[in-house]
């Protein structure tokens, strides 16, 4: 198929003919310019591929080819005149530098070279015909027939010449094939030769660090070895210096052993007299045990007389709990003779801008003339306005005179305070009903006295942590006489005539006062907080707690600690497992409302409220306490909450003080004075024996 066109000989002169057009008469002559056949115009089959096979050929290896071995092997085409140029692919090998070659080392490139320009120096434009030129001489116009011929000749020549490049192309694709080739085996040796350097270099590389290791190992050896030289030459020396040192002890010892050697010849002779002596010694030893079997004797007779007396000991201990007994008859008797109702008068001292000018902290309207501290003396001084009505009694001139049990002047401290009423609390564990009562106007100091104004501050601390202390000391030495105490606490306050839980954890809750059956007088709060105390910290956090629920009531209503009294009660049981006996003590501990009178306080609203029900509540525990004194049928507990809560601590089977707490300052002299009155009154109150609660 391939350039079959090309080959194709031309047909007859007739078939010529019809193919051609004939002349036309008309037409002029000259010249006749003819297009030539479309097949013989038109680029054969063969002849594209050829062209696209050497253009190919021409990029990939346009570097390996020498351009005139090319130019030399490739035939000029013949350019026959007067016929249209045929459109031929031609080989032209473009010069380019040995750098663009490419993956092939110098070497394989430069064999390649030569044996690619072995393969163009073939002579083969030798073997290509030269085109004829169509005649020496120019054909008329008319002369078809010379023209053909012409043409024909032309026609055979480039055949040939075509048939001459087809050979000459398949022998460069044959080269082309085998430089291929060489190639990739060159581009294999090369991919081999950098693998081996690439193992090589890994090799040199990993030798190198042996190199180092084994460098390293023999440095390490190396002083190890040194060290050692080293111990072994010290080593050395000191073994010398011992062997000389072992070489003078060796001689000293042969001198030791011919002394012992003299010593022991001695000793023989020395041991015949210790033998003799032995003798006498064994005789003594038989006489000193027979004085130890009498030993043994008296012993035993020791032993007897020791059980005898650990008998007579708890002889003496059970006497010892019977005077137990009679003490504590013989203490409340001294009680009793005190008095059930005792008062006594407290004056906090001047604080901060009260102290005046000269800040000596002399409270100069007070005298407290009396040695045995049971007075207190107000004096007038300037215009402070009074009326006398209410000023009845002790007055002497402008002086007013009040006796009480003990009067604490300003300087007395807590400590001293809780001195005088440690029996009464004692009292309490004794199985006695007892209440102690804070009573004065606003700041006099009556939360001092009950509570303290720190409770981490021990110089300051109150009357209830003192007697919570007290209790728990009495309690540790009553239990070596058999006691052992139960203790239940409970905190509240009575404002307005209403009852609140001051332990309570936040929860509000309905109180109400109820007496235990008709037969038992046992007064109890409903729903209240009831604290078993098991040590004495533990008030401290009730202490802290109520104070916390008076702080979010304080928030309610201004000053609302002023205007309430709180009752702290530590109910005791005692149980004596030796007698067999039981005892229930209740102690009451009360903070009252302040006591200033309705006109001097000018309070109006809710101020005024409340002042109305604190003057009822105190003026009633006034009435209670007289209605006591005066053994009247009937005693006006329930006019108000604070003496029905109080009943039992206020009977007769009751020890009750009072603290009446004055303020030391001459513009409360009116305040001072009612306050000292109303505690006069209850003074001279006697209101019976107490009771001891026991079986
Ligand atoms: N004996 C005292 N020594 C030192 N400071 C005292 C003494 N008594 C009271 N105070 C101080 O006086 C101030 C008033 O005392 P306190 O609050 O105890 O009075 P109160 O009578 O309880 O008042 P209220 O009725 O308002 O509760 C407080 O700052 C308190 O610390």
């Amino acid at each position: 198929m391939e350039n079959q066109d090309a080959r194709k000989p031309l047909g007859t002169r007739n078939d010529l003919n019809s193919k051609l057009p004939m002349p036309s008469k008309l037409r002029p002559p000259g010249p006749v310019k003819r297009a030539m056949s479309p097949e013989l115009c038109r680029p054969t089959k063969r002849s594209r591929l050829d062209s696209n096979t050497s253009q190919q050929f021409s990029k990939s290896y346009s570097g390996s080819l020498p351009s005139s071995n090319l130019k030399t092997s490739v035939p000029e085409r013949p350019k026959p005149t007067g016929v249209a140029t045929r459109s031929t692919a031609v080989v032209r090998p473009t010069t380019k530098s040995a750098n663009s070659v490419p993956s092939t080392s110098k070497a394989a490139r430069s064999k390649s070279e030569s044996s690619s320009n072995a393969g163009f120096k073939k002579p083969v434009s030798s073997s290509v015909p030269k085109a004829p030129t169509g005649g020496s001489k120019k054909r008329p116009a008319w002369d078809l027939k010379g023209r053909l011929q012409d043409m024909e000749e032309v026609l055979a020549s480039r055949n040939q010449m075509s048939s001459t490049l087809h050979s000459q192309l398949e022998s460069y694709n044959q080269r082309i094939n085998m430089l291929e080739s060489q190639n990739n085996h060159l581009s294999g040796t090369v991919a081999q030769a950098e693998k081996q350097t690439t193992q090589a270099s890994a090799e040199i590389s990993d030798l190198q660090r042996r190199l180092r290791e084994a460098d390293d190992e023999f440095n390490t050896t190396r002083r190890k070895l040194q060290q050692e030289l080293d111990d072994i030459t010290f080593t050395k020396s000191t073994l010398e210096r011992q062997k000389e040192s072992l070489n003078g002890e060796l001689e000293a010892a042969q001198q030791q052993i011919n002394g012992l050697r003299t010593s022991v010849a001695q000793m023989t002779s020395a041991q015949a007299g210790i033998s003799a002596e032995l003798e006498a010694t064994k005789l003594c030893l038989e006489q000193a045990s027979k004085e130890c079997r009498m030993k043994d004797t008296e012993i035993a007779l020791l032993k007897k007389n020791l059980k005898d007396r650990d008998d007579t000991i708890e002889d003496y201990h059970c006497k010892f709990r019977e005077h137990e007994s009679v003490r504590r008859k013989l203490h409340n008797n001294i009680q009793e003779l005190k008095g059930n109702i005792r008062v006594f008068c407290r004056v906090r001292p001047l604080l901060g801008d009260e102290l005046g000018p000269d800040r000596d902290g002399d409270v100069h309207h007070m005298n407290f003339p009396d040695i045995d501290q049971k007075i207190i003396e107000l004096e007038k001084l300037g215009d402070v306005s009074m009326n006398e009505s209410t000023l009845a009694g002790h007055r002497r001139g402008n002086k007013y005179d009040f006796s009480f049990d003990r009067v604490f002047q300003p300087a007395s401290t807590q400590k001293e305070v809780f001195e005088e009423i440690s029996q009464l609390v004692q009292s309490a564990l004794d199985g006695y009903n007892v209440c102690i009562f804070a009573y004065g106007q606003t700041g006099s100091g009556k939360t001092f006295t009950m509570q303290g104004p720190d409770l981490n501050d021990e110089e300051k601390v109150g009357m209830i942590p003192r007697s919570v202390a007290q209790i728990f000391q009495s309690v540790r030495e009553l239990q070596t006489k058999g006691w052992q105490y139960d203790m239940e606490a409970s905190f509240l306050e009575i404002y307005n005539e209403t009852i609140r839980d001051l332990l309570s954890n936040g929860k509000e809750d309905k109180y109400e006062i109820k007496l235990h059956g008709p037969n038992s007088n046992e007064v109890t709060v409903t729903n209240l907080t009831l604290v078993n105390i098991s040590s004495e910290d533990q008030i401290n956090n009730l202490l802290a707690r109520a104070s916390d629920n008076r702080a979010v009531a304080e928030t309610k209503c201004n000053e609302h600690s002023s205007r309430s009294h709180s009752v702290f009660r530590l109910k005791l049981t005692g149980n004596n497992k030796h007698t067999n006996e039981i005892c229930q003590g209740t102690l009451n501990l009360v903070d009252l409302a302040g006591s200033e009178r309705l006109k001097e306080s000018g309070s109006e609203g809710q101020r005024l409220k409340e002042t109305l029900c604190i003057n009822k509540s105190l003026s009633n525990l006034g009435n209670v306490i007289m209605a006591l004194a005066n053994k009247d049928s009937h005693i006006p507990y329930r006019n108000s909450k604070l003496t029905y809560l109080l009943q039992n601590s206020l009977g007769g089977n009751s020890k009750t003080l009072m603290f009446v707490n004055v303020s030391p300052r001459e513009e409360n002299f009116q305040e001072t004075l009612n306050s000292l009155r109303f505690a006069t009154k209850v003074n001279n109150c006697n209101i019976g024996t107490a009771q001891k609660k026991s079986k």
